[in-house]
């Protein structure tokens, strides 16, 4: 064993950050007919189309609340628009006075409808479509009803159970899941044109300046936007029941506005025909506080002046009470706010044991289901993160909020779903909605990190080993990528670490810690700072593995080797998204300890240096170390998973006493404190000084 160690770290030497330019990993391969259309009508629309997308952005940009405005857009566009105050008498414009940001949608005008319908208007033929979609990796496929489990007086009787596991058999090749087919979504512009998305909605979308559809957006925006329009199994029972779609698509590659948009155009359509009662339609679940208010913050910006809205369930919250359409949350603060008045009290919250756990949660948790009050006019269900959300951690939680409602639209989403989470989705969309049609989209290879990222894997030896791997790291002399992101097993070792490295960089004030245990108040100015780029260095647990939109970050170091594969690719899978150019690295430092989980990320890192067409000689995992390593049995591998990697929890991160480390914070505290007195006077200087304090206070 000790030489496969030696042989990988000889293997995985760190490489300087390159400066090449980021190609996007969801780059949509297009290659479709175009239409005759003169150069000049071409780009009058396009003139046009840009403006009204630059002015629905602005508009966009100042009315995200401020708690929500992640990327400090609000004020930027406020100054943006009070420097365009001056031209705007000058400036004849139609479209201002009807986008008035007022609750209802604006219906088009004539005009209007005229000179769109001049633009060119691609069609694809069916095989065009499956062309694109093949050379994308897109997959949709219909699932079928799970056969019926074998009753338990069978399974005694030998006889009965070889028959029972033929004709199990033959139902799984019967229940084989359909491939379907859609014609994609090849350019934003077709929303408008090919399916009934309102102007103001469409308008949103342009407004983000997207090159174009990443992958999943091309075929879950026309599964969801039009499902009458999938071709393909012609064997299936023609249903006229409401779709229901799972979703895995890779880390980054827009899967929110892929369910936000058709959710947006459906309350939008029931709006205008008036027909439904007042009350949330949507719920969407998402594992963490982080994640529910970025998902909200995306509603807000791509429904802005549609008139629908979009709420963040907090704690207090009596979600009977909001007129908002849309819910997010989390299960535990959803199941909360659900639960009757009197079962409050009698039924007590447990927290999780979290300690060493791959995913950690902020979340209380519910030891059993509970019965809770439903929202009578809600219809669509979505989840976020799926496969965490019905994992051990929240599954009792997300059960008895999908269990006391009846919703029929309902889509799962991630980057990893493993069967297990089909197979529960599949039956709970079921029982909620037996018309429904289930159905499967994947986008891309299964279980794999994004090629565009360069990995790489560093034994350390020891735990110390791990710090002074680190601590190189930071002192490089080709430079620590920055933003960058630290993650560790658990709360305490995150602390630590940060307490060890508070005073390593050469400016001070550029590391951070976020964790479940800081106050939602210092949760939130973590994450801000962060995003501003005031903090460098974030350390972290798996609490923003998920889900979470940092633009830019350059690099993901796994202090902490990740517990599964399913984590080590959300964690790794925060840089390299498509929003931003940066093409980001991973580096994953490891122990003896961490062998049980070695082979599966090997695996994966391979898989995705296949995919990025690396040779044997580029990739950092050869093919004949991955042999080398041990596979491990599956029930070793879901105990680290939900454990954490043994022993872990209780090593030191540290290379000095606790006291001397602990007297060592208090003086540079102190002198930092002082500094910034002088550089800002005394008024403030307090503050600057409580900042420190606490800092140090923590990591004790
Ligand atoms: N078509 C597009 N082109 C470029 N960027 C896009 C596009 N659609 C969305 N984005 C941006 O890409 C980023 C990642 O999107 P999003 O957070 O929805 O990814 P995700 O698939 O949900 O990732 P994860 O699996 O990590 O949750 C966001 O900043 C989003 O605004």
């Amino acid at each position: 064993m000790a030489d496969i160690f030696r042989l990988l770290s000889r293997s995985t030497k760190l490489k300087a950050p390159t400066k090449e330019t980021h190609t996007s990993a969801f780059a949509a391969t297009v290659s479709v007919p175009t239409t005759s259309t003169t150069t000049a009508e071409a780009s009058k629309a396009s003139k046009k189309r840009k403006r009204k997308a630059a002015k629905a952005k602005a508009e966009e940009d100042a009315a995200v609340p401020a708690e929500l405005d992640f990327f400090g857009m609000a004020a930027a566009a406020a100054k943006k628009e009070k420097a365009e105050a001056g031209n705007k008498k000058r400036r004849v414009d139609n479209e201002d006075s009807e986008d008035d940001g007022s609750d209802v949608d604006v219906e088009v005008s004539s005009d209007e409808e005229e000179e769109e319908e001049e633009e060119p208007v691609v069609e694809l033929t069916e095989e065009e479509g499956k062309k694109v979609l093949r050379e994308n990796k897109l997959k949709i496929a219909q699932l079928h009803p799970l056969p019926a489990a074998p009753s338990a007086v069978e399974s005694k009787d030998k006889k009965k159970k070889k028959k029972g596991k033929k004709e199990e058999e033959e139902k799984k090749v019967q229940h084989k899941p359909v491939p379907l087919s859609i014609e994609p979504l090849v350019a934003f512009e077709d929303l408008k044109r090919k399916f009934p998305v309102g102007r103001r909605l469409f308008a949103n979308v342009m407004g983000r300046n997207f090159a174009g559809p990443t992958q999943v957006q091309m075929a879950a925006l026309p599964i969801l936007l039009a499902p009458e329009k999938l071709s393909g199994g012609e064997d299936l029972p023609k249903e006229e029941g409401p779709v229901s779609l799972l979703v895995c698509a890779p880390t980054g590659s827009g899967k929110t506005l892929a369910f936000a948009l058709p959710l947006l155009s459906q309350l939008l359509k029931e709006k205008k025909e008036g027909s439904v009662k007042v009350g949330p339609k949507a719920l969407i679940l998402a594992p963490t506080k982080e994640l529910a208010g970025q998902i909200v913050n995306e509603l807000r910006r791509f429904g802005l002046g549609t008139g629908i809205r979009a709420t963040l369930v907090k704690k207090g919250v009596d979600v009977r009470k909001v007129k908002s359409e849309i819910l997010v949350g989390t299960p535990g603060v959803v199941l909360r706010s659900l639960q009757p008045e009197g079962d409050k009290k009698k039924k007590k919250v447990v927290k999780p044991e979290t300690e060493g756990s791959d995913e950690e949660s902020d979340e209380e948790e519910t030891p059993e289901e509970i019965k809770l009050d439903g929202i009578p006019t809600l219809h669509t269900l979505i989840l976020d993160e799926a496969d965490v959300l019905l994992d051990d951690m929240f599954r009792s939680q997300t059960l008895s909020i999908w269990r006391s409602h009846t919703p029929t639209r309902v889509s799962l989403w991630s980057a990893t779903i493993p069967s297990s989470t089909e197979s529960l989705a599949k039956s709970l969309i079921l029982t909620s909605s037996p018309s429904s049609r289930i159905l499967r989209l994947t986008a891309g290879i299964q279980a794999t990190s994004l090629p565009p990222i360069t990995h790489t894997l560093t034994y350390c030896a020891t735990e110390k080993g791990k710090l002074l791997a680190l601590r190189q790291l930071l002192s490089s002399p080709t430079g620590f990528p920055t933003p960058a992101l630290i993650f560790t097993q658990t709360v305490p070792r995150a602390t630590a670490l940060h307490s060890e490295l508070l005073y390593d960089l050469p400016q001070q004030g550029r590391i951070a810690v976020l964790h479940s245990k800081l106050s939602e108040a210092k949760r939130e100015q973590v994450m801000t700072r962060f995003r501003s780029g005031e903090t460098w260095l974030l350390i972290t647990t798996d609490l923003l593995s998920r889900g979470i939109d940092f633009s830019g970050v350059k690099l993901v170091v796994n202090y902490d080797i990740p517990t599964s594969v399913a984590s080590f690719i959300h964690r790794v899978g925060r840089t390299s998204r498509s929003s931003s150019s940066t093409k980001g690295q991973s580096i994953t430092l490891y122990t003896k300890p961490d062998i049980d989980v070695l082979h599966g990320i090997a695996a994966v890192i391979s898989r995705a240096e296949d995919e990025a067409g690396k040779t044997e000689d580029e990739k950092s995992v050869k093919g004949w170390l991955l042999a080398a390593l041990p596979k491990v049995e599956k029930r070793t591998r879901k105990e680290v998973a939900k454990r954490g990697v043994k022993g872990r929890a209780e090593a030191k991160i540290t290379t000095r006493p606790g006291w001397e480390r602990k007297h060592e914070n208090r003086v540079q505290g102190a002198k930092e404190a002082s500094r910034r007195r002088k550089e800002q006077g005394e008024g403030s200087g307090e503050e600057s000084g409580e900042d420190i304090a606490f800092s140090a206070e923590e990591s004790e």
